[in-house]
């Protein structure tokens, strides 16, 4: 038989109606969840490029006041759909905190020029 991967350990102790309320839910919560890994791609790969750019041309791996720009632009905005402030900060700048990361592995390996625009290849990662 086999298990639904939304169901979890809450099968083991919700009765069935309330069991397939939740499920629908969460089939919501998986397409987000989807979602959500998709649009980080995407921001990656234009982070990736960034830090190409900035190790080309010798400019710092992290710019502060963009930083800053963008973290008051999200809260306001998270504010206004009713998401906790906090939380998006704290969640740009985790996301932000990885770029940097990349951005300082990129100025010290750049890419060569045979292949500058190659994506990392995660998946084949350890
Ligand atoms: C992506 C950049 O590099 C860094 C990462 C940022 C981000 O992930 O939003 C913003 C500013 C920089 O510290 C950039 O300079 O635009």
């Amino acid at each position: 038989m086999s298990t639904d991967p939304r169901a979890g350990d809450a099968a083991k102790y919700v009765d069935p109606e309330i069991m397939a309320e939740l499920l629908t839910m969460r089939s919501s919560i998986d397409n987000i969840d989807a979602a959500l890994v998709h649009l980080l791609a995407e921001r990656f790969k234009a982070t990736q490029r960034v830090g190409v750019l900035k190790a080309e041309h010798k400019l710092p791996p992290a710019d502060p006041g963009r930083e800053k720009a963008q973290i008051e632009r999200l809260k306001r905005l998270a504010a206004e759909a009713h998401l906790d402030p906090d939380f998006a900060e704290k969640f740009l700048n985790f996301i932000i905190e990885e770029v940097i990361r990349h951005h300082h592995a990129i100025s010290e390996h750049p890419p060569q020029d045979s292949d500058p625009g190659a994506p990392f290849d995660w998946a084949s990662q350890d």
